[in-house]
């Protein structure tokens, strides 16, 4: 059997537009460092890391005909396949505020690109048709990011469904109460087949909202993590806790990990990174919590440059080093 491939599917991708200052004040006048423009977007982030890390990945989904140019570069230089299908007008460009002061960001994500319903009728047609030609057995398919003006959690279930009837892994990597009503649709025996979920990557606030309750220490957040797999066949989770580190659970067990000490440049693309290198590793047969330490590895050294992708491999298999996870 051939190795298993990627295919990231990013409904709703962006132009990020990185500018950089050394501070942030609301209601004042700044004048910007530097500015950035990159090809983003949830899946076009995980399929950079992957490309970067020399794994075969496809970016599939939509993108506006107007302003694709800086994605086919981009897709050209990472050596990622584009599989994006082109819809009429322009993809959304976000706002990314790197302040230097702060050591993070702070990101606008606009709306995005929105279609008549005739026309989205049609672009999840042709979509599905073409995933239907290239996705093979045991690929998995990452269901990445917000959905475009118009269309709700229906569209990623049924493209969840379409996947998983072809034999693919099914990874979802989008927002709280979409991902809430996507567990819960793909998990329903009434809709149809159960559709089992190889990988989900919630933060600890997309957790906090699915599971309605705060969770205000790692051991909260790894019983909710616990049961929401529980709950919905999810395999495998990993929960983001930003620069405290990552919580991991599977049917095996739960553990913690604290994030290496870097220099941040942007936390834009952090989850992306994680998403991507923790995915690479589960492809490779790892398990948790190997194949979290790794994406949180790969998370740490993205979030050191503005640019998507990845430093030399060294780097990343020394921080990864440097991260040890402890059962909780
Ligand atoms: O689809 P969402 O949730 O608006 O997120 C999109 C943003 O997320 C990122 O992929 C980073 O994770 C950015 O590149 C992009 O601007």
């Amino acid at each position: 059997m051939n190795a298993p491939r990627l295919f990231t599917i990013t409904l709703n991708p962006a132009i990020d537009q990185t500018v950089r200052l050394d501070r942030l004040l609301p209601g004042e006048v700044h004048r910007a460092l530097g500015e950035q423009t990159e090809a983003g977007g949830k899946g076009i982030g995980v399929a950079a890391v992957l490309a970067a890390l020399g794994r075969p990945v496809t970016a599939s989904g939509w993108l506006g005909t107007d302003n694709d140019a800086v994605f086919r570069a981009a897709f050209a230089e990472r050596g990622i396949a584009d599989g994006m299908l082109r819809l009429p007008g322009a993809t959304r460009t976000n706002i990314k505020l790197a302040v230097a002061e702060r050591g993070d960001s702070t990101d606008i994500n606009l709306p995005g690109l929105a279609l008549a319903p005739e026309a989205l009728q049609a672009a999840e047609q042709q979509l599905g048709e073409r995933l239907d030609a290239a996705v093979a057995p045991g690929d998995w398919c990452e269901l990445a990011g917000s959905l475009p003006p118009g269309t709700d959690a229906g569209l990623w279930e049924r493209l969840a469904r379409r996947l998983a009837a072809r034999g693919a892994q099914i990874v979802i990597d989008t927002g709280g109460a979409v991902l809430g009503t996507l567990l819960a649709r793909l998990s329903d025996p009434t809709r149809g087949p159960v559709v089992p979920v190889a990988f989900i990557k919630p933060n600890r606030a997309e957790l906090e909202e699915l599971v309605a309750r705060p969770l205000p220490d790692t051991l909260a957040v790894a019983d909710a993590a616990q049961a929401l797999c529980r709950a919905h066949g999810v395999r495998q989770i990993v929960v983001s806790l930003g620069g405290q580190g990552a919580v991991m659970a599977d049917g095996q067990g739960r553990w913690q990990a604290a994030a290496p000490a870097v220099t941040v440049a942007t936390t834009v693309g952090a989850g992306d990174a994680l998403v991507a290198g923790t995915l690479a590793a589960l492809m490779d047969g790892q398990t948790l919590p190997g194949a979290g330490v790794f994406g949180m590895a790969c998370a740490a050294a993205r979030i050191q440059r503005i640019a998507p992708g990845l430093p030399p491999r060294q780097e990343v298999t020394e921080l990864a080093a440097r991260i040890r996870a402890t059962p909780i």
